[in-house]
């Protein structure tokens, strides 16, 4: 077995070769900016000089929220199922940016309240919803454990179906609420800064919702330094599952891309789980959720988009696709300036 810091040194010179040959395609040297380091950033992550992104695997994981009945969502819990069957029949807009970038498509039970059985949803549902985490703990250390086992799961078969590219999304109704009691916990933020509208709620819920949180954290009080625990205590099932893919990602050392508030709570979660995590991590976009920016700021993250999208579902992150497989085709297509005869000595 190849010990991991021989893996990693590796991964850096790959990196750094990359780095040398994008000065020799037929451009000014880092003309093309961010899409550069991308490109670096890919083939350090994969260990390929040429990277390969496409095709992405866009997994989609749907469960319920207890903490939907203080009523702190513009929307009714029923809709967590009601979109899972827009998902299955290709209504949502993940369906339309999925199709737009050629992705295989998964929608994952992972503890919806209702039944959603049927073709095209994949059944892994730990438990119907989490437990109001106001009242008591959301759900048992072994569920949360349960719930990142079906991530991984989800991961495995993306991969084995020839995925090169992992793209996590969520779906859940009250799940801001959720993410920003887990952040508040984790990176001892005030909630005061990190709630948001979520779906779309007034300032008189706004406030209902902070009030909430507040209270249910002073209540719960698990401990900041376990991961698992403020998962269990606060967290939800479909944020368990999404870090289970980025722990799985992580292993296979697949490049994944992370959308938006909630999924890249999920992403600091296995970060805490296993730092090497980070590694593997690209970010697609800042969501209008101020909860977002923080803890992008805890995970040393910069976006790739900002299209102020609140949506999750995975659509930033399959919005921001296109550029990794630009970074790519750069490396892999680009003419070198001595292949296109173009002299480089500068001008006197
Ligand atoms: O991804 C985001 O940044 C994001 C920001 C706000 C809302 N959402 C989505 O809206 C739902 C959660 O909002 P809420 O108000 O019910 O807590 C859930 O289904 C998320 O996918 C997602
Ligand atoms: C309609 C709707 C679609 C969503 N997609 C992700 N979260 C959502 C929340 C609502 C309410």
């Amino acid at each position: 077995m190849i010990p991991s810091d021989t893996i990693l040194t590796t991964n850096r010179e790959v990196g750094e070769r990359v780095r040398q040959y994008l000065d020799i395609l037929t451009k000014p040297p880092g003309s093309l900016g961010r899409l550069e380091q991308l490109a670096i950033e890919l083939a350090a992550m994969t260990a390929e000089p040429f990277p390969r992104v496409t095709p992405p695997g866009v997994m989609v994981f749907a469960a319920d929220h207890g903490i939907a009945e203080e009523g702190v969502s513009a929307f009714p819990q029923a809709v967590t199922a009601q979109m899972v069957a827009n998902f299955v029949a290709g209504g949502a807009a993940i369906n339309v940016f999925a199709r737009q970038i050629d992705a295989r498509l998964e929608v994952i039970d992972v503890g919806v309240a209702s039944e959603v059985s049927g073709l095209g949803v994949v059944d892994e549902k730990v438990r119907r919803g989490t437990a109001n985490f106001a009242r008591e703990d959301a759900m048992r250390r072994e569920e949360a454990e349960a719930a990142i086992a079906a991530g991984r799961r989800a991961a495995g078969r993306a991969l084995e179906a020839g995925c090169r590219c992992l793209i996590i999304g969520e779906m859940g109704i009250a799940n801001t609420s959720a993410s920003s009691a887990m952040v508040a916990i984790l990176l001892g933020e005030p909630v005061f800064s990190l709630v948001g509208r979520g779906t779309g709620i007034d300032d008189a819920r706004l406030a209902h919702k902070q009030a909430i949180i507040e209270a249910a954290i002073a209540a719960r009080a698990p401990d900041p330094e376990d991961p698992l625990g403020v998962l269990a205590s606060v967290g939800g099932l479909e944020i368990a599952a999404m870090a289970g893919v980025c722990l799985e990602a992580s292993m296979r050392r697949i490049p994944l891309l992370v959308d938006g508030f909630i999924a890249t709570v999920a992403a600091l979660v296995a970060c805490r789980l296993a730092p090497s995590v980070r590694d593997i991590l690209l970010f697609g976009h800042r969501s209008r959720e101020p909860g977002h920016e923080v803890v992008l700021a805890a995970l040393d993250a910069r976006p790739l988009l900002d299209l102020e999208l609140r949506l999750g579902e995975g659509t930033g992150a399959a919005l921001a696709f296109p550029l990794l497989e630009a970074a790519c085709r750069v490396l892999a297509e680009m003419a070198t300036f001595e292949g296109a005869g173009i002299v480089t000595g500068r001008a006197p």
